[in-house]
């Protein structure tokens, strides 16, 4: 694996099928470990096409992988769709990407800046 790319497949490492029933969820392992630099950060999403069409996906979305872990990468599947759907050994079930997270401090301060949204929030501007 020497190619650059943007997003990885993360495949279902299932000895037996699994099957989700509606809205039951399952931790699924995948098989694959990595290292990355302090920085970095992998998130795993859920794939559009098992959303659309089963209702299946990733309870945590984004999943972090954070660059200290050194496990197996897993994913957290819940179905929730009306029909149970089963995971097949080396399915694709999810995607990865990585990211760069920066490093920041905290401080502690008596006031915060002026902004014109201020405090606003949750749908405050309306929805037209
Ligand atoms: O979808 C995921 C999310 C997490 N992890 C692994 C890698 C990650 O580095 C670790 C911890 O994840 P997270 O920080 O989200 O979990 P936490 O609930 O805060 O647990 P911890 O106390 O272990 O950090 O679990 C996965 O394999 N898949």
């Amino acid at each position: 694996m020497s190619e650059l790319a943007s997003g990885f497949d993360l495949h279902a490492a299932v000895a037996e099928p699994v099957i989700l029933q509606p809205g039951e969820r399952k931790l699924i392992p995948t098989g694959f470990a990595m290292s990355m630099e302090r920085g970095l950060e992998a998130q795993v999403r859920p794939r559009s096409g098992l959303a659309l069409k089963h209702g299946i996906t990733c309870l945590n979305s984004p999943g972090t992988i954070d660059a200290d872990y050194r496990g197996e990468v897993k994913v957290l599947l819940i179905n929730l769709g009306q029909e149970p759907f089963t995971i097949t050994r080396n399915e694709r079930i999810a995607q990865m990407v990585i990211q760069i997270v920066p490093e920041v401090a905290l401080m502690e301060v008596e006031a915060l800046t002026d902004t014109e949204r201020g405090a606003g929030g949750f749908g405050h501007t309306g929805t037209n």
